[in-house]
């Protein structure tokens, strides 16, 4: 189907206790929505002076920009304006430890983006550095020892607006959060399928509560199939229900996902990890809107909007074979990336600020984290993403930990030596059992323990097969073309000695 196509769809309505693991009913919208006011190439800038500088009279303006509101707010016009020291800038700061240009505001949607235009000691967001990212009405950019309020936009004198700082649950004031946004809102007025890719952690789980939410069909069901559980019978029955008889132990009917988000969203997570043997059921239940339950060869009609995600590039994994190519081209009709939150320092206060009003007032043994804690928590790696930014930042408060107390993560992306340890890969206790890590949720420390036994297994066998690759793999029962891509994913050299 081409993208954003209206898929049509018959119904049918079950009802079923007993649900299967992670299937479960949305809850209540909890939304507030930001005004947008479309760009115009007149639009206004609304800019107070704060800095500790005297500028009263020493403020320059060019190029249809005009003073409003007395001597210390100015509003320019124009759709770019940039500010600085130089004499050809929009609006003239006689701040010595102001760069000539330094920063440039540009009028987007009626949002007000910032962006460092190369000044020296950086532009500051609300107290973060930033190279480029959308502002809050009234957000206050810091620049050398100035600084300004940005007072909104608009034509004729409209409030100030700014853009989208969040789709349901997710929070993020990074332009590459406003695409992720905007696409998420297009594609939830259709009832194309969705699929999510991101790392662990990036908010695949809020994107599709969103993009349910947000859709027409918002009334119904999202329904939520694991498809990474253990067994391909489990994943089978969560998917499609069984009758009663249909193996040992299945006393009484039940319906699956499919029948459960009839009307509603089906949500297949984890979608990288279903067996391959389950594929072709799953692409025939999507093409033909009929499953029929486990024990059963009767067709029931479904009527629901599929959204997908996984942590791994499905492109991949059809080009290595684990993942069937129909599949993945039924599923890739609307493709969102999640940015990971290294991508995004921006976001780190909002969401610092947000974890922060969510927590009970019992465990909060210590103020809010300041500004320079969050700037500090902005430059760390983060490879559990905004799972581990909340998992911090909680841990803090319970502790009254300070951000220079806590040890700086180091990015999973840097291949280390095979012989170093991996981050997150739990050390041995007294007892000899490996110290467990409860910090970065159970997902990602299991994937880390896996990653880092995979890697420990592999190096050793081709330290034993003396680098010889077939030999390794002939010795672990593998075969060699599997071993090379272990190889690669691990940054193992193929002769070790
Ligand atoms: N942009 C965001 N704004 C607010 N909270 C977020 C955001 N992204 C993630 N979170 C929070 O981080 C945690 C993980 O989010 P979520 O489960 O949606 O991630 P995921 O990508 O589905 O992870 P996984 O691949 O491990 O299942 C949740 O607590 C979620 O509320």
């Amino acid at each position: 189907m081409a993208p954003g196509a209206i898929e049509s769809l018959s119904m049918s309505t079950t009802s079923s206790p007993g649900l299967p693991r992670r299937v479960r009913r949305a809850g209540p919208r909890s939304e507030t929505r930001l005004k947008c006011v479309a760009a115009a190439p007149e639009a206004r800038l609304c800019v107070e002076i704060l800095g500790e500088h005297d500028t009263t009279g020493g403020v320059g303006v060019t190029g249809g920009v005009g003073a409003a509101g007395g001597a210390r707010g100015v509003v320019l016009t124009g759709p770019e304006v940039t500010i600085g020291r130089g004499a050809g800038c929009s609006l003239v700061l006689p701040d010595p430890t102001v760069s000539e240009v330094h920063l440039v505001l540009r009028v987007e949607d009626g949002a007000i983006r910032v962006i460092d235009a190369g000044g020296r000691g950086g532009v500051w967001l609300d107290g973060v550095r930033v190279r480029d990212a959308y502002a809050r009405p009234d957000a206050v950019v810091g620049l050398g020892r100035s600084r300004l309020r940005l007072r909104g936009v608009g034509d004729e004198g409209e409030a100030p607006s700014g853009p989208r700082s969040r789709l349901g649950g997710l929070l993020g004031v990074s332009p590459a959060m406003q695409r992720v946004f905007a696409l998420l809102e297009r594609a939830a007025r259709t009832d194309a399928t969705v699929l999510l890719e991101g790392e662990t952690g990036t908010g695949k789980e809020l994107a599709a509560q969103a993009l349910h939410e947000e859709s027409p069909r918002a009334g119904g069901v999202l329904q939520v199939v694991d498809c990474s559980a253990l067994s391909a019978t489990m994943i089978e029955d969560m998917l499609f229900g069984h009758v009663r008889g249909a193996f040992t132990g299945a006393i009484a009917e039940h319906p699956g996902g499919f029948e459960e988000a009839d009307g509603g969203t089906l949500f297949l997570d984890e979608i990288g990890e279903l067996p391959l043997e389950l594929q072709p059921k799953l692409l025939r239940a999507i093409e033909t809107r009929a499953i029929c339950r486990l024990g059963s060869n009767v067709p029931r009609r479904v009527d629901v909007r599929i959204v997908a995600a996984t942590n791994r590039s499905l492109a991949r994994e059809v080009a290595e074979g684990r993942f069937r190519a129909d599949l993945y081209y039924r599923l890739n009709v609307v493709r969102v990336e999640l940015p990971p939150l290294r991508e995004r320092p921006e976001d780190v206060q909002a969401l610092v600020r947000h974890i922060e009003e969510g927590l009970p007032a019992a465990s909060q043994a210590r103020a809010p984290l300041s500004e320079d804690e969050v700037d500090l928590l902005s430059r760390r790696p983060w490879p559990g993403n905004v799972r581990e930014l909340r998992n911090e930042v909680v841990r803090m408060h319970a502790l009254g930990l300070h951000a220079l107390e806590t040890p700086t993560p180091t990015p999973t992306k840097a291949p280390a030596a095979w012989s170093a340890p991996r981050p997150g890969v739990a050390e041995t206790g007294e007892d000899g059992e490996p110290v467990v890590d409860l910090s970065m949720g159970f997902r990602l420390a299991r994937q880390q323990q896996l990653d880092a036994f995979e890697r420990r297994f592999l190096a050793e066998a081709l330290r034993r097969a003396h680098g010889n690759v077939s030999l390794a793999a002939q010795s672990i029962g593998v075969s060699r073309k599997l071993l090379h891509r272990a190889i690669a994913r691990h940054a193992l050299r193929e002769v070790d000695p």
